[in-house]
C-alpha cells in the first residue's frame, strides 16, 4: 500500500473543536446557544443511530439540540406544521429533516418549506441556486466535508482534473459545483456514462458517490490521485456479521492512489462535523450577519 490514509475522524474532531470555540464566542455575544432541530419521521434503525450521534455532537459543541421524533404514519400536513413552527422559533438556527422520509410524504414539499436561512443541510432550491451562482448560502454537509478533506490534503485545487461519480442532489451535483468553484476541470459520471473507467483514469481527484459497494476498481485509479469515498454500504461479512464498505475497492485503490479516505472513518464523520459548522454559521448570520472563520 502506498496511499496516505486521509483520517476523516481526526479532521472532523479538529473541525468540531473549532466550532466549539466559535460557539463559545457566540454564546458570550448573543446570550444564548446556537440551536439545531433534527426531525426524524419513523423508526428506521440506521436513521435513529445518525440522529442520536448528531444530537450528542450538538451538545458536545455547546449547542442546543431539539430532537423531534414523529411516528411513521405522520401526515405531510403535520410535518409541514412542525417545520412552520421551527421556522418561527427564534431559538432554532438550523433545521434538519432526516432523509429518507416515509413514501407517503412529499419530500420536495417538506424540504422547500424550510426557511432557506435555517437550511443547514443545504437542500432547499434557494441554497442550490446560491451555490451554483457563488452566493453565500448553505452547502450540503457531505460534499462540504469532502472539499475540506481535499483542501487539507492537496492545498490548491486549481487546474486539477476532478471526476465525480454519481449525480445525486445530495452529493454528486453539489460536489461538482464546489470543485468547479475551486477551478477544477470537472466531469460528472453516472449510470449512463459509457466508460466510467476511462474518465476515472484521467482524474487527479476522484469522488465516489454511487452507492454501489466497490464499484470503483483499483486499476481505474491514476497513480498518485486523491480518492474520496462517500459510499457507506452495509454488507454481510463472511463471519455472518455486518460490515461497512465504500464505493471504492479500498485495497486495490490504496495501492496506486496518493491519498484515500477509508470507510468508515473518512467522509462520514466530516458530514456530521460540517452540520455543526453550518449550524454555527446559521446562528451567526441570523444574530449579527457575521461569518465565522471555520
Ligand atoms: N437530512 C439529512 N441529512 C443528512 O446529512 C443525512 C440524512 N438526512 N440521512 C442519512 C444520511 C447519512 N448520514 C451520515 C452521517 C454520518 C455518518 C458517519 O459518521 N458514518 C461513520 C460510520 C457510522 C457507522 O458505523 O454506521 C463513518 O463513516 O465513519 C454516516 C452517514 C447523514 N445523512
Amino acid at each position: 500500500m502506498t496511499a496516505m490514509i486521509i483520517d476523516g475522524k481526526a479532521h472532523a474532531a479538529a473541525l468540531r473543536a473549532r466550532v466549539a470555540d466559535g460557539v463559545a464566542g457566540f454564546v458570550a455575544a448573543a446570550g444564548r446557544k446556537p440551536g439545531l432541530a433534527v426531525v426524524l419521521v419513523g423508526e428506521d434503525p440506521a436513521s435513529a443511530v445518525y440522529v442520536r450521534t448528531k444530537t450528542r455532537m450538538t451538545a458536545e459543541a455547546g449547542m442546543a439540540g431539539f430532537e423531534h421524533r414523529l411516528p411513521a404514519d405522520t401526515t405531510s400536513d403535520d410535518l409541514l406544521a412542525l417545520v412552520d413552527r421551527l421556522n418561527a422559533d427564534d431559538t432554532v438556527d438550523g433545521i434538519l429533516v432526516q432523509l429518507p422520509l416515509p413514501a407517503h410524504i412529499d419530500e420536495r414539499r417538506v424540504l422547500t418549506r424550510i426557511d432557506p436561512d435555517k437550511d443547514v443541510d443545504g437542500f432547499h432550491p434557494v441554497n442550490v441556486g446560491r451555490l451554483a451562482t457563488g452566493l453565500h448560502g448553505f452547502v450540503p454537509c457531505t460534499p462540504l466535508g469532502c472539499l475540506m478533506l481535499l483542501r487539507a490534503t492537496l492545498g490548491e485545487l486549481s487546474g486539477l482534473e476532478a471526476v465525480v461519480v454519481g449525480r445525486s442532489n445530495i452529493v454528486g451535483k453539489p460536489m461538482a459545483q464546489l470543485l468547479l468553484q475551486q477551478s477544477c476541470t470537472v466531469t460528472v459520471a453516472h449510470s449512463r456514462t459509457r466508460d466510467v473507467a476511462a474518465h476515472v483514469r484521467r482524474a487527479d481527484i476522484v469522488v465516489a458517490a454511487v452507492g454501489i459497494p466497490h464499484f470503483i476498481k483499483g486499476d481505474w485509479i491514476k497513480p498518485g490521485a486523491s480518492v474520496i469515498d462517500v459510499g457507506i454500504n452495509r454488507i454481510a461479512k463472511e463471519d455472518g456479521g455486518a460490515g461497512l464498505v465504500g464505493d471504492v475497492d479500498f485495497a486495490g485503490a490504496a495501492a496506486v492512489a496518493g491519498a484515500i479516505t477509508p470507510v468508515p472513518g473518512g467522509v462520514g464523520p466530516m458530514t456530521i462535523a460540517c452540520l455543526m459548522r453550518n449550524t454555527l454559521v446559521a446562528a451567526c448570520r441570523r444574530v449579527c450577519a457575521a461569518e465565522p472563520e471555520l
